[in-house]
């Protein structure tokens, strides 16, 4: 029986001809944080759309738990870098939305259920948000808002957290904040993540696993043959992380850093899968050198 919580089986998605995502495959288990980056452009919310769905590969399968993904349900969760929330609604009812929805009263504002309200304050409790609960979205910092946004996901449940830049456009120290809070959060809350960014450092600090998808790839076919949509070129074990921020100063986090850097995303190297090792089962894996895991307090998991 396959245990995987996110199962993705031979996705492929273009548009107008042009492919997007060649050939996904890829198994996530239960509380994982999966960080996925990518140059611009390579599919990364387009695989996020097909996990939510909201569209549909051309091939392939997703399944969640084992059962396949139809349209968005409730239990889908995703926080979005901005505009999750609905700016007509109080941080409460945002939160309730989902649970309205559940109960088909996502229309009307004056349906109020104690025990959703109860649930609700419980997750604005959890995101630190329990005074701010009858505040509307403009009234919270950008920081607030994202954190209301995880709160109205989380509520749902969801198998897997989606994340779609999350904390992209948060400045440096609040981007710090939240990164920290979710990690705590991700370990209470043994959630599995499945968290996409530009930010290879963000990446790498809040992932127990990291995904490099590669716009374009070529394989072995050589340098001339016609380029092909976005795959998975890279799926690197990250350190485990404590949770604290020094970690990034650490030079074997800054040396993982650069390394991945190399790997997945310098032109020359990112071109072709025949670079990395291909032996990992699920996709293609680069392994990374003992050293990191050597007497640096970083474990490798
Ligand atoms: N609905 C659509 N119709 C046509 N083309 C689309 C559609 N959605 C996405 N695309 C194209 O698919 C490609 C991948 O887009 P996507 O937004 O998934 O990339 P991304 O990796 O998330 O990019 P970024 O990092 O810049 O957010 C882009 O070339 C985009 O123009």
């Amino acid at each position: 029986m396959d245990e995987s919580k996110l199962h993705i089986e031979d996705v492929y998605k273009s548009y107008d001809g042009k492919v997007i995502l060649d050939d996904i495959d890829l198994k996530v288990s239960k509380g994982e944080f999966c960080s996925v980056v990518g140059p611009s452009g390579c599919g990364k919310s387009t695989l996020l759309r097909l996990i939510l769905g909201q569209e549909f590969p051309d091939r392939g399968r997703i399944a969640i738990d084992g059962e396949p993904v139809g349209t968005p349900d409730t239990h889908r969760g995703i926080v979005f870098q901005r505009y999750s929330l609905f700016p007509n609604r109080t941080v409460l009812d945002n939160v309730l939305l989902g649970k309205k929805f559940q109960r088909g009263q996502w229309w009307n504002p004056f349906h109020r259920n104690q025990d959703d309200i109860d649930e609700a304050m419980s997750f604005l409790k959890k995101v630190r948000l329990e005074n701010a609960a009858d505040k509307y979205p403009h009234e919270l910092s950008g920081g607030m808002q994202q954190r209301a946004a995880i709160a109205q996901a989380l509520i749902m449940k969801p198998p897997v957290l989606l994340m779609d830049e999350p904390f992209g456009a948060l400045d440096p120290d609040t981007r710090d904040e939240l990164q920290v809070f979710l990690l705590e959060l991700w370990e209470q809350q043994e959630l599995t993540v499945f968290f996409v960014t530009h930010d290879l450092t963000e990446a790498c600090f809040l992932g127990s696993r990291l995904l490099v998808l590669s716009q374009y790839y070529t394989d072995d076919r050589g340098l001339d043959a016609p380029a092909r949509g976005g795959r998975i070129v890279a799926d690197y074990p990250l350190p485990s992380v404590a949770n604290s921020l020094e970690i990034k100063d650490d030079p074997a986090f800054q040396r993982l850093i650069s390394d991945v850097r190399n790997a997945g995303f310098d032109p020359r190297v990112r071109q072709h899968v025949s670079e990395f090792n291909l032996t990992h089962s699920d996709s293609f894996q680069t392994v990374l050198p003992d050293e990191y895991s050597q007497g640096t307090g970083i474990r490798i998991r």
